[in-house]
């Protein structure tokens, strides 16, 4: 396709002509590199991304004073991005870290952005991924899961949804925050689940991917935030999936990448949002088959299900009336037991459903062009040391976690059992370059999910 020239352009197809003009160029400078160059390009920079990985983590240490609000998610970029290089952590930023964290975590619950601050489903959700990336007895054992029970709830409004923090906002990533943390610690229970489905399925759109909120666009973000939601909570079939697979499928840009809404860039973060929804969704095959094949009751039964209309309707006609049951803010602890005891409050199967999911054999063909996706995540996002969201972009922690998670969902999306190795052809670049795979419901690596489901199902 022929990019418009820019004196013709309005400022956004400028914007576009711009990127991807620069995506081609870099695309075409590859393709005349003789073949032994070029399998340097495609080298996933290990050492690199070491450098700069650990060069942040050591800004974690009791020195570091910068006053701002999001420190468990540099953490968790950094962490998470160390395991799915396979590489470790040494002691002493291990130790760091986790001291770090436990300052960050609140006395009444959850984790705020840096020690001191209100406690935040965003920064809980980075502080407990961090630890359980971390692994270990020190790091499990220092989540002090009641309270964050007890904040959970808290957050929880009645309309089914989750506040962010104490008073912020409601929204779909609010959600997921909220069930994967109480999913993974073991702590997640009907009260927590309660309506959360109805909130989720009323931001799934026309388009069919899902907005953050009832009555907004549809996004990437928001659609894996949502689709791990259902999955977890075990209501994933009352999601439209063929609508929201022809939305994520259309998502795939020319330059390889993806983009996060319709007619917006393509950015190497979305490879994890949308390349994720696609791990999701292959793992989904029964009741993808099952919607799709519908017996002629089932497709009535879909067209007009009241559950999806009057949960919509509910909620976009705003949040007036949805009273906060405040009763439900219940501090008590009932989630330590002794060994071999039952639970007090009944957590059902929500426990057991992340470590069923990943069990379950991935039948359906990945719903995006992988050589693709890893083209762009290693010619045009990564640069020394980090990656991007596009060129042009500077690195950052953030695209460099994302763009790497989204490698290793392309380099396992062909593989049918969680965690077995792919064949080479499954992996652009030399085979040196395959990344550890990861639990797409919650973005850990898969060895930490094992250790943490272990450990928390005993404790
Ligand atoms: C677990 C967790 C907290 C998940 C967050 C999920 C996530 C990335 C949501 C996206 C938020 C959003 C509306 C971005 C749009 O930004 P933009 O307008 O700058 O980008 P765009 O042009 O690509 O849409
Ligand atoms: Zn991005």
């Amino acid at each position: 396709m022929e990019p418009s020239t820019p004196s013709r352009a309005t400022v956004t197809q400028k914007e576009q002509w711009m990127v991807e003009t620069q995506v081609f160029d870099i695309y075409n400078l590859f393709r005349e590199l003789p073949p032994n160059a070029q399998t340097v390009m495609l080298e996933v920079q290990s050492d690199k991304h070491m450098e700069y990985l650990t060069k942040g983590l050591k800004q974690l240490g009791p020195s570091f004073v910068v006053l701002d609000a999001n420190r468990p998610w540099i953490c968790y970029w950094i962490l998470h991005s160390i395991a799915l290089l396979g590489e470790s952590v040494d002691t002493d930023p291990e130790e760091n870290a986790i001291d770090f964290l436990n300052r960050c975590q609140h006395p009444d619950g959850g984790y705020g952005g840096g020690p001191g601050q209100l406690p935040h489903l965003a920064t809980t959700y980075a502080a407990v991924n961090s630890l359980i990336t971390l692994g270990g007895h020190r790091s499990l054992s220092s989540i002090n899961r009641c309270k964050i029970y007890a904040f959970l709830l808290r957050m929880k409004h009645a309309s089914g949804g989750f506040r962010m923090h104490d008073g912020g906002e409601m929204d779909v990533r609010a959600c997921y925050t909220a069930i994967s943390v109480a999913s993974i610690l073991n702590v997640l229970d009907y009260e927590l689940v309660q309506n959360v489905g109805n909130y989720i399925l009323s931001c799934q759109t026309y388009e069919g991917g899902i907005a953050g909120e009832p009555c907004s666009e549809a996004h990437g973000g928001y659609t894996f935030c949502g689709l791990a939601t259902m999955i977890l909570i075990n209501e994933v079939n009352r999601l439209d999936l063929p609508r929201l697979i022809d939305w994520v499928v259309f998502r795939q840009g020319l330059e390889g990448g993806f983009q996060g809404r319709t007619n917006k860039l393509v950015d190497g973060c979305y490879s994890f949002w949308q390349g994720g929804v696609s791990a999701l969704i292959q793992r989904l095959h029964s009741i993808v088959d099952e919607q799709l094949l519908p017996s002629e009751a089932g497709e009535e039964d879909r067209s007009t299900d009241s559950t999806r209309s009057s949960a919509a309707s509910d909620f976009c006609e705003g949040e007036e009336g949805l009273e906060e049951d405040l009763s439900r803010v219940d501090e008590a602890c009932h989630f330590r037991r002794a060994e071999g005891e039952q639970n007090a409050c009944d957590t059902g199967n929500f426990f057991s459903t992340g470590l069923n999911f990943i069990r379950e054999h991935a039948e359906l063909e990945p719903l995006f062009n992988s050589m693709a996706l890893q083209q762009y995540i290693l010619l045009c996002s990564q640069v020394e040391g980090g990656f991007r969201d596009k060129p042009g972009k500077y690195k950052d922690y953030y695209h460099t976690c994302y763009c790497l998670s989204g490698l290793s969902a392309c380099q396992y999306s062909w593989s049918k059992k969680a965690g077995s190795q792919p064949l080479p052809r499954a992996v652009l670049g030399p085979y040196s370059n395959l990344l550890q795979p990861v639990h797409p419901l919650f973005n850990v690596v898969l060895d930490r999910f094992y250790e943490a489901h272990e450990f928390f199902s005993r404790s």
